[in-house]
């Protein structure tokens, strides 16, 4: 996928949603762990957009359980030509789990994005810096969504995404919650490559989430385009 300019994906457990996605979204996440059969209806796929394959695990603030199961899910959704991208947890790329993951995603010719989740609060901005840091050293992206408590907290992610993306990292930046969504649309304008949003407004994956026409506008408009 190319990640050296946004790229905007419409976030969906049902790849049925890609012909409503294809106006405004540049690839689908597709969040394998609220799915109900991820496997197949990746074998089903023939929508035209890009997948990014994200299975987030219980403790990452999604759904799927088994850590091994999981993993091994992913690396055969690696294999699919559609899947151009795949998601792994910093916390699995720091304990070794998710090297083999990666390898084989890069094998088939996937990119890798490296995410790191705060459901609390926004870290203070050496502790973001450290982690953008890191999760770009395993990754081809390294994406930090934390959870903004103030509008202000967004500040501190914002300068944060400038710096890393001055320094020639590629980084994902969103402020989860309500005083944070502003920074879905602005954090683009300071480097962040990938923005997340639902094509069904009901079903976001996020809290503070734009819906997917929502945000493609406000990137857009933002941007002078
Ligand atoms: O990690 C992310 C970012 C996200 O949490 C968001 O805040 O938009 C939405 C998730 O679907 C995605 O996997």
């Amino acid at each position: 996928m190319d990640f050296d300019s946004f790229v905007l994906a419409a976030s969906t457990a049902d790849l049925a949603d890609e012909p409503d996605a294809r106006e405004h979204a540049d690839c689908i996440e597709f969040r394998m762990d609220l799915a109900e059969s991820p496997l197949d209806a990746l074998r089903n796929y023939d929508g035209d957009l890009p997948i990014l394959a994200t299975n987030r695990a219980d403790w990452g603030g999604g759904e799927a359980t088994d850590d091994r199961r999981r993993l091994d899910a992913v690396v055969e959704a690696a294999e699919h030509d559609a899947v151009e991208a795949v998601d792994i947890e910093l916390e699995t790329m720091r304990s070794g789990d998710g090297e083999r993951v990666a390898e084989h995603a890069r094998e088939h010719g996937a990119d890798v994005v490296v995410s790191s989740h705060d459901f609390e609060a926004t870290p203070g901005m050496h502790d973001i810096q450290e982690t953008l840091r890191e999760a770009c050293a395993y990754g081809d992206v390294g994406k930090l969504a934390v959870t903004a408590q103030a509008r202000a907290d967004v500040l501190d992610l914002l300068v944060a995404t400038r710096a890393a993306t001055a320094e020639g990292d590629r980084v994902a930046t969103m402020a989860m919650g309500e005083p944070g969504r502003h920074s879905r649309a602005v954090a683009p304008l300071y480097g962040s490559r990938i923005g997340y949003a639902p094509v069904d407004p009901e079903a976001a994956t996020a809290p503070g989430q734009y819906d997917l026409a929502t945000l493609r506008e406000l990137v857009e408009a933002l941007a002078g385009r």
